[in-house]
């Protein structure tokens, strides 16, 4: 059997990924794909447990860093693995690009432990690069801080992340910029943009990569 294809979607709160998953799960399975859709953290019910944790309580960072990735070794082998070994597409609401933005660029930690962190959960036991689970394709929604505040402003009640300054989601923005460049597998997505347009974008992504 194909294995299946991990797309995950990445940027700061209030970008505008959950708006877009729903029409994103459907069109691959108008295309006859069987779906998975799934988020981090979280995922699994330990996971999803760690993720209460992690969005609600205040902690020293490798604290943090450490609660995402023990979350993300649980869905990793209990739903993404699998559900890639099936030939599913895996629809993921944030991966470890989040980790890299929030916990390393946001809050300061050092990159090089999130890449160990990261070679440990998602590199089985070989340490070659290569073998890294990652995702095929990374939406990327990118929009200046201050209008993904202005847009959440009033529509939810804020978490521990969501209540941080501008001044941490510029440092998050700064750290997916970071992460994309020179990685292909990121399509950018211009996210201070209509609805409709932020799809068509999305749509098009899809097609100029041959995935749908
Ligand atoms: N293109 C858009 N233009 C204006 N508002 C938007 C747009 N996309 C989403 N929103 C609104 O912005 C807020 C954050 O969107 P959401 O999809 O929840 O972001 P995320 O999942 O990235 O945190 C929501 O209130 C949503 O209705
Ligand atoms: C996956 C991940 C998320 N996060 C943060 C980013 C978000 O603020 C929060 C949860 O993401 P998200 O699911 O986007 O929140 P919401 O349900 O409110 O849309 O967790 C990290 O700090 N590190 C990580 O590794």
């Amino acid at each position: 059997m194909t294995r299946g294809l991990f797309i995950t979607l990445e940027g700061i709160d209030g970008a505008g990924k959950s708006s877009h998953i729903d029409a994103l799960e459907a069109l691959f399975r108008e295309r006859g794909r069987t779906v998975t859709r799934t988020r981090e953290p979280g995922g699994t019910p330990l996971a999803e447990t760690l993720r209460t944790l992690v969005l609600n309580e205040s902690m020293d960072s490798l604290t943090e860093s450490l609660l995402v990735f023990a979350a993300r070794r649980e869905h990793v082998l209990d739903v993404i693995e699998p559900a890639l070994a099936r030939g599913d597409v895996v629809l993921c609401d944030r991966f470890s690009d989040a980790t890299f933005a929030y916990q390393g660029a946001g809050r300061g930690f050092d990159l090089g432990v999130l890449s160990t962190l990261e070679q440990w959960v998602q590199g089985g036991r070989s340490t070659r690069p290569e073998t890294l689970l990652q995702p095929a394709l990374t939406l990327w929604f990118d929009l200046p801080p201050e209008i993904a505040a202005a847009r959440l402003a009033g529509a939810r009640l804020p978490d521990k992340f969501e209540a941080q300054p501008v001044a941490f989601f510029q440092r998050v923005a700064k750290g997916y910029a970071d992460r994309a460049a020179g990685a292909p597998r990121f399509a950018r997505i211009d996210a201070n943009q209509p609805r409709e347009q932020v799809w068509q974008q999305i749509e098009s992504k899809l097609r100029e990569r041959g995935l749908a």
